[in-house]
């Protein structure tokens, strides 16, 4: 059985693209099934083959997404290549009301944009703002969110990660390790985060997170 949650505020894990995140991600949710949340994205641009509506996005028009924003539904928003993508504030109430914890990875929609898109460094550039934008809407709104960023052991190990997982071709491998450059800059901003985790060892980075997301030391096995 999964310890009880103390904190039902959202958790925002931000971090390098390799560092872990989602390894870190998917053993929370194998190992607490039911206890966590992801968030589906609204987003303006059209499904692609495979994808499932309500599933990987709820997809809607530019003029309706243009007035969620007026009325100030989103937690954070960002536009890539004239489409627009964000997180409402609906979806995350709904999901903290059924007694989950909303884990919020704002990159997941950028990371799917680079993959799929991928134009270059200004974009790269545009991406990275957007990203610390993404951390910056969510301290801004009034969702109560905490934040924790997971950090490579060195940029070396990063590079070694990022090859590792063989998804990545040498550009965007180079893209990725300019960007984490800055998101690891931003990481160091006095107040940023609620905490930073070092993920060199696996099994101490996940207890860590852990302690985190459930208000104190799991001491369960
Ligand atoms: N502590 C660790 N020690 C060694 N390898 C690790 C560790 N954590 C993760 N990895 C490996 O590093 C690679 C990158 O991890 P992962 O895909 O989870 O990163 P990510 O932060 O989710 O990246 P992205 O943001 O691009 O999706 C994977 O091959 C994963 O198995």
């Amino acid at each position: 059985m999964a310890p009880t949650l103390k904190d039902l505020r959202p958790v925002v894990i931000s971090g390098p693209s390799g560092v872990g995140k989602g390894t870190l991600y998917s053993k929370l949710m194998t190992k607490y099934p039911g206890t966590f949340a992801t968030t589906v994205s609204h987003t303006t641009r059209d499904p692609r083959p495979g994808e499932k509506r309500d599933v990987d996005y709820y997809y809607i028009s530019m003029e309706d997404f243009e007035a969620m924003i007026s009325r100030d539904e989103f937690v954070e928003h960002a536009k890539f290549g004239g489409n627009r993508y964000g997180t409402s504030k609906r979806t995350i109430k709904d999901l903290t009301s059924s007694g989950k914890l909303v884990l919020l990875d704002i990159e997941m929609e950028t990371h799917h944009f680079l993959s799929s898109n991928f134009r270059g460094l200004w974009w790269l550039i545009l991406i990275a703002f957007a990203c610390e934008q993404g951390v910056k809407q969510i301290k801004n709104s009034d969702i109560s969110a905490r934040f924790v960023f997971i950090a490579p052991p060195s940029m070396e190990t990063l590079e070694a990660r990022l090859r590792g997982r063989g998804t990545e071709k040498e550009d965007s491998i180079q893209k990725r390790l300019a960007q984490a450059e800055k998101e690891l800059e931003y990481s160091k901003t006095e107040g940023a985060h609620d905490l930073i985790i070092v993920n060199d060892d696996l099994d101490k980075a996940f207890k860590e997170l852990e302690g985190f997301v459930f208000g104190a030391e799991v001491t369960q096995d």
